[in-house]
Parts: structure tokens; sequence; C-alpha cells
């Protein structure tokens, strides 16, 4: 292939996923799964050759996920590591997002350093894992130290067994013992009361309480998080959490498409992660400028929300959000600190309208992604505009022009009997704003990615770098909510 044709087919899929962080190692060079068998004879077994010759490994059988991890860290960042069986096994690109993350707020300067160690980083990972793998992430690409909390025995062992394994590192990782037996409660003046939520709380009942676990009203109720797992006179440059997602595993559903493992240890506690963090945010503003960032990812983008909410309430002085995607897989970041801005935060407008998305909660299992993506793409279609299905990347490519909105109002007049509440689409579809399209072309992808099972996200990202495109490109997406979510809120 001639080498500007293999730039513009980089520098294409590089425009298609804002969302993988510009500095992460994969994002133009996805691990060379035939490379890496020639190299480890260990991975060469899980790797096969599909039928275009594009090598490729079993996504859902779980020694090839761990292999892959496995030789991904020894080739790429020279770190010797292991989990053993059903453990969960993290996707190295995935998880690097979130380290780079970090460094970008760390070093934005949005809050300046206060720690006393100097140009040093400290950070603390809160459940860590038998894998380990953000300190040994973080202190191998930045030599950050770390604190690694977790409370599993399984977890403990091996994170500490990682750890030793790579003694290039390994002064600059602690893996600390959380005591589940201790009865924390919240701090004075933390202001506990506005975490709560009505449908967070969750009643304590005797065998915990006499378990000695504290029960708090933001609905988290375990062992202690931060409070009483940072030692006095700590200081940290920032906390990071990939929390337990979930409230069961049925919920946790585990994609059928990929194996990565996971114990209930690992991916459910009560309440999900909204408790989960919830309690973190709890631990902040008692411990305020013991950090000077705390951050944790989250599965739901309407967590995202609520939580981003409270912490303005409880008086955040900065809260940051950002968006992780690699592969099929959508996870956000939140951050926030207490501490004072140092500098004016400038909010990226346009970038922000010309990625949108929405969820669409509750669903029956019997609607998959594909089902809602061939949904989408038949309401473009009908109305005349250009569309690419594609079912393995999940996404529909549109191409749209200012006749098709006729068009769509008509079909969908016509279809009437397919969608609930019908007249009032009929009422939407005639207000002024409807499809509102610019003379020229108008392109744009939408992308469905299962959450949960019945909870997917459906997001629309503008394809066109033309600034007066995004108001057409903000009312022909909310439009496709509204259509998708009467839709698919009421067959159920
Ligand atoms: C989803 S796993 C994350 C593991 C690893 N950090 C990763 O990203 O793959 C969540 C971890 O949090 C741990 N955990 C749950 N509650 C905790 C607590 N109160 N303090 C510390 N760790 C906790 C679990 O044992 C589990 O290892």
């Amino acid at each position: 292939m001639p080498a500007n044709k293999n730039k513009n087919k980089k520098r294409r899929r590089t425009a298609e996923r804002p969302t993988t962080h510009p500095r992460n190692k994969y994002l133009d060079n996805p691990p060379d799964f035939a490379l890496l068998a020639s190299l480890y004879p260990s991975f060469k077994p899980f790797v096969f050759f599909a039928s275009g010759g594009r090598p490729r490994i079993d996504w859902t059988n779980f020694n090839a996920t761990r292999e892959l991890t496995r030789v991904l860290l020894l080739h790429d960042h020279r770190l010797n590591w292991w989990i053993p069986d059903g453990q969960l096994c993290p996707t190295v690109p995935n998880r690097s997002n979130y380290i780079h993350w970090i460094e970008d707020l760390l070093s934005s300067d949005i809050i300046a350093k206060t720690t006393t160690n100097g140009d040093k980083v400290r950070g603390f990972d809160i459940g860590t894992g038998a894998n380990c793998i953000y300190p040994l992430l973080g202190a191998s690409l930045l030599g950050w130290s770390f604190v690694g909390s977790d409370m599993t025995d399984v977890a403990l062992e091996w994170a500490e067994k990682n750890v030793r394994d790579n003694p290039h590192i390994s002064e600059l990782i602690e893996i600390r013992k959380v005591e589940s037996g201790e009865n924390i409660l919240p701090a004075e003046g933390s202001s506990n009361e506005a975490l709560v939520s009505t449908e967070s709380k969750i009643d304590m009942t005797e065998d915990m309480a006499t378990e000695g676990h504290a029960c708090l009203n933001t609905g988290y109720y375990g062992p202690p998080i931060l409070l009483g797992v940072v030692r006095d006179g700590e200081e940290f440059d920032f906390c990071m959490c990939n929390p337990p997602f979930f409230e069961t595993m049925k919920e946790a559903g585990l994609n059928p498409k990929t194996s990565c493992g996971g114990t209930p240890a690992e991916m459910i506690c009560p309440g999900g992660e909204k408790a989960f963090i919830t309690r973190i945010i709890e631990d902040s503003i008692a411990l305020k400028h013991t950090f000077r960032w705390y951050t944790s990812m989250l599965g739901r983008k309407s967590n995202l929300k609520l939580l981003t909410s409270k912490l303005w309430e409880v008086g955040a002085t900065v809260v940051k959000t950002t968006e992780f995607v690699q592969g099929q897989t959508c996870r956000w970041g939140l951050a926030w600190s207490f501490l004072p801005p140092a500098k004016k935060i400038v909010s990226s407008h346009v970038a922000e309208k010309n990625n949108l998305s929405f969820m669409l909660e509750g669903l029956d299992q019997k609607f998959g992604a594909i089902r809602v993506l061939q949904s989408v793409e038949s309401y473009f279609r009908d109305g005349g505009a250009l569309c690419k299905l594609n079912t393995s990347s999940f996404t529909v490519d549109i191409t749209a022009k200012n006749h098709h909105s006729d068009a769509v109002l008509k079909s969908e007049s016509q279809n009437c009997d397919r969608v609930p509440s019908c007249k009032d689409v009929q009422e939407a579809c005639r207000s002024s704003s409807y499809l509102e399209l610019p003379s020229n072309n108008l392109s744009f992808r939408v992308s469905v990615f299962q959450q949960t099972p019945g909870t997917l996200l459906v997001k629309g990202s503008l394809q066109q770098r033309d600034g007066q495109l995004s108001g057409a490109f903000s009312s022909t997406f909310r439009r496709l909510e509204e259509v998708m979510k009467q839709k698919f809120g009421g067959e159920k």
C-alpha cells in the first residue's frame, strides 16, 4: 500500500476514535497478534487466522485474553505479570487511557502541585485487584509511586507477587490491606446529607451490623475506602479507582463477546458504582486537601451526570469528566478537587457538540445493539439519507442533505403504527426544529455500545470539522434520541 494511503488510513482511524487517548501507544498501533505469536510461543496456540487472513484471538476464551495481557505487558512495558484463573483480566490499551488522563490532569496545572514530595508523583489506587494494573503501568510508564489498596486475600497476595516480580519498580509500589472489620463513621463536618439520594439508601441488616460493617446513607456498606486507609500525614497527587460497577452478578451480565473474568468481589457491591463512588466523594469531603485530585472510572453515563451534580453541591472547586473508548468498551472518568483552581478552565464547546450521546435503559433483552442500529439505519434511510451499516463495528455512517428532512417526516407518519405515541412524534415532527439540515451534506456516525444487559449507549459523532454544522447535527441527533426512546421505551 502506498505510504500516503497508509497515512490517510491512520489519520482517519485517529479521527474516528477521538476518545482513545492521543498518547496511548495502541492508538495507531493496535497489538500485532502475529508478531506477538512469533515472539512468544505460549501465545501462539491462541492465535488463529480468520478468512481474510487477519490474525485473531478468541475473546471469549479467558486463557487467551490473559495470555494476551501477559505478553503485551512484557513486550511493551517490560512487566512480568500473572493472575489466577477467574480474576479480572485487564485490557492493557483500555487501562492505559485512564493513566494518561490522570497525567493530563496533573500537567494541566488547573490545580497547582501542593504535595511536599517535589517533582515526584504519588497516587493511590483504590481496589488495585490481583492484577495491580494501574500501579504497574503508572510506575513503569511514568515513574509514579503508588499505594494500591484492596481487601480480598487473593487480590493482596497476587498484587504483592506482581510487584515483587518487577524489581525495577517494586520500590515504587506499596500494597495496603483494607481492614474490613472497622466501623468508620462519617467525619464530623462532612456534608453527608447532601450526598443522600433516596434510591441509593440501603438498609443495614442485623447481620451486617453484627459483622461491624459501616452503614452510611450513601448506600455503601462495607470496608472503608479512603477514610481509615489513608494514614495521618500522608499526601497524594491523586487517587484512582476502577470500582465494582454492578449490584449483582446477573447485572454484570458478562459480555458474551469477551471473557475477562471477574469474581463477585471485583464486580459487585451493594448499590453498585453509584454507592461506591458516592462513598469516595464523602471520604473526599473529609480528607479534602490530602489529595490534589480525586478520580474514579464509571461504567454508566447516567451516574456520571448524577455524581457531577452532587460534587458541585458539596463544594468541589473543579469537576472534570472524560470518556474512554476502546473497541466496543465505553467508560467515563470523573475527577474533582477541593483545592482552589490555579487556572481558568476553557471548555471545548465545539468538541462537545460534535460528540453527542444518549442511553436507552431498561430495554427488553431482545433489543440488542444490532436491533437498535438497524432501527437507526431505517429511520435515516426512510428519509432518503445515505446509510452504511457495519455490524462488526456496531456503527451506521449517515450522510444526509437538507431535502431529506421532509422525506423522513413523511415516512415517519406513514410508519406511525410501529411507533408508540405516534401522535406525539407527529407533533414533534411538525415543530420547526425538526431536522434543520444545512444545504451541504451532513455526515455523522452513530455507534451503539452495550453497557449492561438492557442498557445501550448510542453515540453520534459529526465527521466534519465545520463548526457551522454542529447545530444541525445536534438537532438531528436529539430528534433521533426522541424517536429511539419512544420506539424502544414502548415496545417492551
Ligand atoms: C473492578 S475491580 C478493579 C481491579 C483493578 N484495579 C482493575 O482495574 O482491573 C475492583 C476491586 O476493588 C476491590 N475493593 C472492593 N471494595 C474495596 C474497598 N473498600 N477498598 C479497597 N478495595 C476494594 C475489589 O476486591 C476488587 O479487587
